[in-house]
């Protein structure tokens, strides 16, 4: 945080500095003209010459670097920002649907690099080149100095606040532009099935809809900003002309134009105050996203926790945000170390979040989920496959390592093999496609749990990991599953009542509590 704040320091020290150069070249190049006018011997001129070049060099070139470090540093600022969104996004709990994530991740991230490059930076190096301006011109004529104070004041901060309170759509610009995006998400997602159902022209009216609402929006919004920022340009016009009057003698013309340019410099804080609400809601929306980052940005090696563990749960309340009821409700159970259980129960009935919870991947209401290794996190010790298990656009290799190093070709045809895949055992390199969408439905379920059974954890959560197999060949899945499973401990979600047999003990979750264990 200090280290942003200095270099933004740095960046808003040259800008301050180009600006100074680019009042200096215009104050300099008038007198130089108003003298040139008395036709003076050309030496009287000649400091004056030098030092326009001057200015207009070291303009130009502290404006380049400006431009490099501000962009650097509001360049670190997103990227570092980005990666907690997406860390948030890993660890997000279902709270955020994905068109939406998708715009917090992409517009409401760049809403915080307007903030800085149009808003932070520009505001501050307006109020130190419009108060050293003041000082100056005032020093040359007190009136001079008052009628430039009064204007800036008025296109600097009079002016950017009538915008800021004419413009109150921020919030409902940053939530439509969300609704966009995911309608545009939904629509490219499911496109074959609302074609299929004939339901297409409807979602396309739907999207429209969405997109006209944020046209209008940002089209009352532009409306507003465009006209107060074509007020603040009249004002150092009119700043200009008001000294030229007033004041008396050949400085007139160099105190007029010199108001005239840092009369520019505060310009653009209208249009910077006019969007002020949606920056502002934009940011508020990544930092809600960001707050549960934590969890995740600091993850220990998993394998560090490979002896056997139990865990225990208690009072364990779950809530969805958008729940209307707990998806559990105050469930005790004890996992010790090594035994096999079966989760069992109707659709709905929160089986998946028990699973969750067991994994700290659930937003826990109430109770405790312990007795794993001291300084262990859940997701540390417990997982598998989850009902939310995602396949990566990539291959068979990539989606069984998910990057992690050390594995070799024997060990991945292993844990294919033990999830039932032996066919893909020689197809590592073949790309499955979006989520999967190359293989089977079962293909795709048993790569999650060859995935699941390469380096398994300690607690190994499968969710119904024979799904979409025919009776025999979830038997067999299930069967070598177990085994490669070795002395873990298990806990299996499944609708299969032939299953039950090879598990230690059976739980039934009905309406979010246990109904036998
Ligand atoms: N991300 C979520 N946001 C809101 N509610 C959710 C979310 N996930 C699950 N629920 C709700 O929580 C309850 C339990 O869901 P859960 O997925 O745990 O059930 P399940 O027993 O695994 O069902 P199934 O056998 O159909 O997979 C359900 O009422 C469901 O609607």
């Amino acid at each position: 945080m200090r280290r942003v704040l200095a270099r933004l320091l740095f960046a808003g020290l040259l800008a301050v500095l180009t600006e100074a150069a680019g009042v200096g070249l215009v104050g300099t190049a008038t007198w130089m003209i108003v003298r040139a006018a008395e036709r003076p011997p050309l030496s009287a001129l000649a400091v004056a010459i030098a030092a326009v070049r001057a200015f207009a060099l070291l303009k130009g070139g502290i404006r380049y670097a400006e431009r490099l470090a501000s962009h650097d540093v509001v360049l670190r600022v997103l990227a570092d920002l980005r990666a907690r969104a997406f860390a948030a996004l890993a660890a997000r709990h279902g709270a955020v649907v994905e068109g939406d994530a998708l715009s917090r991740v992409v517009s409401d991230v760049d809403a915080v690099q307007d903030l800085l490059l149009r808003a932070v930076l520009p505001a501050g190096v307006a109020a130190v080149i419009g108060v050293a301006a003041v000082a100056g011109v005032g020093a040359a004529d007190p009136r001079a100095g008052a009628v430039l104070a009064g204007g800036l004041l008025i296109a600097g901060l009079l002016l950017p606040l009538l915008a800021n309170a004419l413009n109150r759509s921020g919030a409902a610009i940053a939530a439509a532009r969300g609704a966009v995006a995911q309608s545009t998400v939904d629509l490219a997602h499911g496109a074959a099935e609302l074609a299929a159902f004939g339901a297409m022209p409807a979602a396309l009216a739907e999207a429209s809809a969405s997109g006209r609402r944020l046209a209008r929006l940002e089209a009352r919004a532009a409306a507003v900003s465009g006209l107060v920022t074509g007020a603040a340009a009249l004002v150092p016009a009119a700043t200009a002309v008001a000294i030229a009057v007033l004041v008396a003698g050949p400085s007139a013309p160099v105190l007029a134009l010199v108001a005239l340019t840092v009369g520019e410099v505060v310009v653009p804080l209208a249009a910077a105050a006019a969007r002020q609400g949606e920056v502002r809601a934009a940011v508020a929306r990544v930092r809600d996203l960001t707050r549960s980052a934590a969890t995740v940005t600091q993850e220990p090696e998993r394998r560090a926790w490979g002896g056997p563990v139990s865990v225990r749960l208690r009072g364990v309340t779950v809530r969805y945000p958008h729940g209307a009821k707990a998806a559990l409700d105050g469930v005790d159970l004890d996992l010790p170390a090594g035994r096999r259980v079966a989760v069992v129960g109707a659709s709905g009935a929160g089986k998946s979040t028990l699973l969750d919870a067991i994994a700290g991947r659930a937003p826990l209401v109430a109770g405790a989920v312990d007795g794993r290794p001291d300084g262990a996190e859940p997701w540390q010790v417990a997982g598998g496959v989850f009902a939310d298990a995602h396949v990566f656009h990539a291959t068979v290799r990539e989606n069984l390592t998910l990057g992690r190093d050390g594995f070799g070709d024997d060990e991945l045809r292993a844990a294919l093999g033990a999830a039932g895949l032996a066919e893909h055992a020689g197809r590592l390199d073949d790309v499955v496609g979006e989520d999967g969408g190359r293989l089977s439905g079962g293909q795709r379920q048993r790569l999650l749990l060859a995935r699941a059974l390469l380096d398994p954890p300690p607690v190994l959560l499968l969710d119904e990991p024979t799904e979409g197999l025919d009776p025999a060949a979830a038997d067999a899945v299930l069967a070598t599953a177990l085994l490669a499973a070795g002395e873990r401990t298990v806990v299996v979600v499944t609708h299969r009542r032939a299953d039950l047999d090879r598990f230690d003990q059976v739980i039934t979750v009905e309406d979010g509590r246990l109904v036998a264990g």
